[in-house]
């Protein structure tokens, strides 16, 4: 990576581009040094769009309402690529990071180790009901689980988590659906589905980093 050189906001708290010879690299202000990179005093973590469907979300210009404060539920941690970048975002909020496959959820919990900020729970997110008691509702729900009932997931959590007004962020893969339907009539349906309980305020294709991915913001 080329020296950096100068810095712009992103448009969400805690998130920028920095500006390293030609490139812009989307970047969290972190207060974790390792792999951070510094400048003028401040610590930052490269947020790459390859591995990171909310990075690719935020360099196609989303309007993603995340802030310092935010309470977030996330499902589909995995092994918490995104979710530190969502701790970096929420400095004085929570995530909760709900993961059900073993061995993801255990390099979930080295990736948040030092963090005070993000809960994990290891639950399965079809079952919002069954996750433990102490998760109070949350104002940003982010989706990333590639499961065949995708918006259906997103309604029930919804409705048991998120207060009123609060937004919804998902990422639908279309291959997790069906592998030979049409993905534009896929998209249209799930759509169809958030639509019945959630205003949906953009939808952006995360081609072709992403390939058969669309993401859709919704306001509860
Ligand atoms: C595409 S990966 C998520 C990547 C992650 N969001 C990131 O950006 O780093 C999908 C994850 O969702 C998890 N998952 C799928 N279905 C789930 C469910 N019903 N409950 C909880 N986790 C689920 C999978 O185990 C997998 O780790």
């Amino acid at each position: 990576m080329n020296e950096i050189t100068g810095i712009r906001s992103a448009g969400i708290d805690n998130t920028f581009y920095l500006i390293a010879g030609e490139e812009e690299l989307l970047a969290t202000r972190t207060s974790f040094r390792q792999d951070a990179e510094e400048f003028e005093g401040n610590f930052y973590r490269l947020w790459s769009p390859v591995t990171s469907k909310l990075s690719s979300m935020i360099i196609k210009n989303m309007k993603i309402p995340l802030r310092r404060t935010s309470r977030v539920l996330y499902l589909g941690a995995a092994s918490g690529t995104t979710v530190t970048h969502v701790s970096d975002i929420v400095s004085d909020g929570v995530v909760f990071a709900v993961e059900f496959a073993a061995r993801p959820a255990r390099d979930l919990l080295t990736a948040i180790e030092p963090r005070t900020n993000v809960i994990p729970i290891i639950a399965d997110a079809r079952y919002p009901e069954k996750y433990p008691p102490f998760i109070d509702r949350v104002d940003f729900l982010y989706q990333d689980v590639a499961q065949p009932d995708q918006a259906a997931i997103a309604v029930a959590n919804a409705e048991k988590y998120l207060q009123k007004g609060g937004h919804i962020v998902i990422a639908i893969k279309a291959r997790s659906i069906s592998i030979t339907e049409d993905p534009k009539a896929i998209f249209q349906r799930e759509i169809d589905t958030l639509s019945s309980k959630f205003k949906v305020l953009e939808t952006v294709s995360l081609e072709p980093l992403h390939k058969d991915h669309l993401a859709v913001l919704c306001r509860y």
